[in-house]
């Protein structure tokens, strides 16, 4: 056998190796010629270089060249307003646009699921936020979503308050020493230590750290904008199972990532040792809830891998989002005096004087403070990125007659509906009065307003994230003289790393109110 192969290798009238580099070349010929002929997809507009990988999206989104980093999304959105609703933005993917078919993608009971390629990336595929089938997912949710109503998050407001006062204090400290506090790390911070002591029982302490500037914080930070590269080369995810001693002089976000999961598998002990000595805390906890299996509903208690993996995804889901709505919405009030006095004059009714407290439910009430929540997540579209899902088994066929093939991954992007200008009217500027207008203008508003998506998939924190909202809006106005330091419009544009990348710094000087 052996030595009619040697045989044949020898009658071959070219190099074996030559014979390979052409069947190489031939095969991505075919396949080039196919991808943007051929294929079902080849109807829709687009880059030819985004039929052939996903190169188009990492050209605009890595940042190999300066001023293409996190620029997908806004030549998406160029795109569509040049070439129409459907574009090709894959092999194997199409981008809508068209705001009609958002309710159809993202509805409740929605057919089209979370493509598990794509959310592979995030590194837990065993969470509930990146759980792809609709079965395992409703497992996984299981134990979290009681835990999440409104009743539940109620019950968490003595211990957010607390972090609020707390990080009234370190503001105190900053403007003792003349120094203005670095916004996006300071409510980065705050939102890290309400949703970590919600996660584990214990805070992680970020906002002590002097700058603001604790590893939870910075991970997050420094890991979100990797995802775009994991996604163009899969295989820098292995840089994660080399020894460490290997990564460090590679990757310091991979050596960071390692010391966060040792740090979350260090408190998830601390857990389970407190609540074997019975000591649990006095509020209801996600590590609590995930370790009482509910068999009715196929959820089992889970590895201390994957509980480690669930806490980090969904701290990491509470802390960016949060942190970046609350910090643009902070620079949109001070940077619009008309707003911040009308919102002040509002909070001065609860609150008559600087250091009262009020009951969330009656800041829920106020209708101005309402209104620039709204408009805050509106103009910050934390979760600005395309959230892709695959179209379900009989394709699906679009207004205007193309058909989309089964299997082929269909996104959307929530940045794309609420700066749509048929939408939302001058969608560029800050403008809370649009939250103001005719009841049946703001219902229709509304069905617009899609900062935690739409359907089974949507936020599970919505309720946290609002009541974070309120109260540190709320108390950061009412408490604080805040004034802009060396921080201008363009400081607060922003890359789209997964989630917003600000070109500059908010920077508040934090002088204490004294009416
Ligand atoms: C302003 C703040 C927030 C925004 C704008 C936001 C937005 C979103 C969006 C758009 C999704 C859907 C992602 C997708 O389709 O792939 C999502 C999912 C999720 N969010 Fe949030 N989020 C915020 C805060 C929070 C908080 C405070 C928590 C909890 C600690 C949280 C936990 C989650 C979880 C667990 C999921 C996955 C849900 C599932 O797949 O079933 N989020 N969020």
């Amino acid at each position: 056998m052996v030595s009619q192969l040697l045989d044949l290798y020898h009658a071959l009238p070219v190099s074996p190796w030559l014979l390979v580099l052409g069947a190489f070349v031939g095969y991505h010929a075919v396949r080039t010629v196919y991808l943007i002929y051929f294929s079902p997809l080849a109807i829709f507009p687009g880059s030819k270089w985004a039929a052939l990988g996903e190169y188009w999206e990492a050209f605009w989104n890595i940042g190999l060249r300066p001023g293409h980093k996190g620029q997908t999304l806004f030549k998406l959105e160029e795109m569509h307003n040049r070439i129409g609703p459907a574009l090709r933005m894959g092999p194997n993917e199409i981008h809508i646009y068209d705001p009609a078919f958002y309710h159809e993608l993202y509805k409740p009971g929605s057919k089209y699921y979370k493509d598990p390629s794509m959310h592979k990336v995030l590194g837990a595929p065993s969470s509930t936020l990146a759980e792809s089938d609709p079965i395992r997912h409703k497992q996984r949710k299981a134990p979290l979503e009681p835990l999440f109503s409104k009743k539940n998050i109620l019950s968490l407001e003595p211990m957010l308050m607390n972090h609020v006062d707390y990080c009234s204090e370190r503001f105190d400290e900053f403007y003792k020493e003349g120094k203005p506090v670095s916004m996006e790390w300071a409510l980065k911070s705050l939102a890290m230590d309400m949703v970590s002591q919600f996660a584990f029982g214990q805070s992680l302490g970020a906002l002590a750290h002097p700058e603001f500037k604790s590893l939870p914080v910075r991970v997050f930070r420094e890991y979100l904008p990797s995802l775009h590269v994991i996604k163009a080369f899969p295989f820098v995810r292995w840089l994660n199972n080399l020894p460490l001693w290997i990564s460090k002089y590679i990757s310091e976000t991979v050596v960071m990532g390692h010391e966060l999961e040792q740090f979350a598998s260090r408190r998830i002990d601390e857990y389970l040792a407190a609540s074997a000595a019975g000591k649990t805390p006095s509020f209801p906890t996600i590590m609590e809830k995930l370790l009482i299996p509910i068999p009715e509903k196929g959820y089992a208690v889970p590895s201390k891998g994957g509980l480690r993996d669930e806490i980090l995804t969904t701290v990491s889901a509470g802390d960016d989002t949060t942190g970046i709505a609350n910090m643009v919405t902070l620079f949109n009030i001070v940077n619009n005096p008309q707003i911040h006095s009308r919102l002040l004059a509002e909070l001065k009714t609860v609150m008559p004087r600087p250091l009262d407290h009020v009951e969330y439910l009656k800041l829920e009430q106020l209708p101005y403070l309402t209104a620039v929540i709204r408009e805050g997540l509106r103009y910050s579209s934390p979760a600005a990125s395309r959230t892709p899902r695959l179209v379900p088994p009989g394709g699906v066929t679009l207004p205007d007659g193309r058909f989309i093939p089964a299997g082929t991954r269909v996104g959307m992007a929530i940045y794309h509906i609420h700066y749509n200008e048929t939408l939302f009217e001058s969608p560029r500027t800050f403008d809370p009065e649009r939250w103001l207008a005719e009841p049946e203008v703001v219902k229709e508003r509304l069905k617009w307003h899609v900062p935690f998506s739409r359907g089974a998939r949507s936020c599970l924190g919505i309720n946290l994230a609002y009541m974070e909202m309120y109260m540190a809006i709320a108390y950061l106005v009412r408490r604080f003289e805040l004034t802009l330091v060396d921080t201008t419009e363009k400081d607060m544009a922003w890359d789209d790393m997964v989630v917003p990348q600000f070109h500059g710094e908010l920077k508040f000087l934090t002088k204490r109110r004294v009416d």
